[in-house]
Formats: structure tokens, C-alpha cells, sequence
């Protein structure tokens, strides 16, 4: 049967990146994505955003919410300290499988732990199943409907600290309208907007970056 575009992402990867280099692993998605399939990675001009989110803020716990084929898991690891861990929850399996693949090409599965499953499963597990007290960074990259319920489990669950960084990709495409009215207007968000574009197009897109304040 024809192969899903996953797959053929996959496929690129392989074919043009060198293993254990990150960038290359990057480079080759990005290509594939701007000259062969266009598919929802966060992209290199939002990606450039992330890294230099990441960059400034070093962290060592860091929670992505939607891993899809592990692009800006990538995009992150790469710039983690030794020692700084990543978790990575997908609901998707089969995107899972990809994401397995695309992370150990770029030699990254040892600052990376990707889970399978709901995210609002596994948001109460984090204490008892990874040891995880709170995080110091979270990619908000999933379903847009999950954002906002989301961020609250995680308040509740007590996962994020004073100074915990939010990141949210696709505020304006696809949109995610009640989680940005609530990081805006909520006393305990200090909540800023990265104008930038949908990956590999020209339509407006950005990302929110938002600070708990405790
Ligand atoms: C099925 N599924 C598994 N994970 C998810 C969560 N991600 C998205 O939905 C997502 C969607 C788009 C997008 C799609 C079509 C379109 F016309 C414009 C934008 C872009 C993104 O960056 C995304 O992250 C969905
Ligand atoms: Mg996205």
C-alpha cells in the first residue's frame, strides 16, 4: 500500500542527513518539506524562534506536547546542557514510530523520552512515573484544543514553578483563541507574541511564549 508521508519524511532523512548530526536531521526535513511535502513541523523560521527561546533559558526539565515526527524535538534536544532531559508525549502511534527513528538518526535518544499516549493521561504521571518535580520549559505543539486544559492539569498538578516557560506554536494557524485569552488575561502569566509564518508558507502564524509567575 502507498506509504504515508510520515514515512517519506522518514525516507529523506535517511537518505540526506548524517547520523548522530542533529542539524543535518533538520536540514533535510526542512528541504523535504519546502520542495517535496509540506507537513506540520513547526518549520525553520518559527524553529529559529524556539532556539533562541531555548538558548536563553537553558533548561533541564523541559515537556514537549506533540511529538508528530520529532522535528522540534530535535530542534530542542540539540541545544540541551548534558544532563538536561526531554519528554515528549504523542497520541499519534504511527507518528511515534517516525519520531523514534528521526531522533536516533540525529543521535539524540539519550537526552529524549518519548511517551505514547493522551496527554492529559500522562500530565498527573509525571511525578510518580519520571520523578519529574516541575519543569523548566514546555512545547505546546498538540491538538489546539488540548492547549488550554492542558496548561490548567499542569498548574494543578503543580508542574510548573515561578519563571516556568510556556511556548505555544500555532496561535494564529491553526489558532488556539481560548488558550491565548487566558495566558493574556491571567494574573499568573507574564504572556508575549513571536509574529512569524506557518511553516514553508507565506500565511501569518506565531508562537506565544508565556512566563508562570507562580
Ligand atoms: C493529527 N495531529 C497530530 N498532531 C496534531 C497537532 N498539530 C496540528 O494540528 C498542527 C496543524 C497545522 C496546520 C494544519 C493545516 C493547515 F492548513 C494549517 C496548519 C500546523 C501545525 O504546526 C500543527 O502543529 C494534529
Ligand atoms: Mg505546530
Amino acid at each position: 500500500t502507498r506509504s504515508t508521508r510520515p514515512q517519506r519524511l522518514l525516507k529523506a532523512v535517511q537518505k540526506r542527513a548524517t547520523r548522530g548530526d542533529p542539524q543535518s536531521v533538520i536540514s533535510a526535513i526542512d528541504h523535504f518539506c519546502r520542495h517535496s511535502e509540506w507537513a506540520m513541523n513547526v518549520g525553520d523560521e518559527k524553529g529559529s524562534i524556539l532556539d533562541s527561546v531555548v538558548s536563553e533559558l537553558n533548561p533541564e526539565k523541559v515537556l514537549e506536547l506533540g511529538t508528530y515526527c520529532g522535528y522540534s524535538t530535535v530542534r530542542i534536544a540539540r541545544l540541551l546542557p548534558p544532563g538536561a532531559r526531554l519528554i515528549t508525549l504523542e497520541f499519534n502511534a504511527d507518528y511515534a514510530a517516525i519520531a523514534r527513528q528521526v531522533i536516533s538518526w540525529a543521535g539524540l535518544e539519550d537526552k529524549i523520552q518519548l511517551v505514547e499516549g493522551a496527554s492529559e493521561d500522562w500530565i498527573p504521571r509525571m511525578k510518580e512515573h519520571f520523578g519529574i518535580e516541575t519543569f523548566d520549559f514546555v512545547f505546546l505543539d498538540h491538538w489546539k484544543d488540548r492547549y488550554l486544559p492542558d496548561t490548567k492539569l499542569m498548574e494543578d498538578c503543580g508542574l510548573l514553578r515561578k519563571g516556568t516557560v510556556l511556548l505555544a506554536d500555532n496561535v494564529i494557524c491553526p489558532g488556539v483563541p481560548d488558550y491565548l485569552e487566558y495566558v493574556r488575561n491571567s494574573l499568573s502569566y507574564k504572556s508575549s507574541y513571536f509574529k512569524s509564518h506557518l511553516e514553508y508558507t507565506k500565511a501569518e502564524d506565531g508562537l506565544e511564549k508565556s512566563v508562570f509567575l507562580g
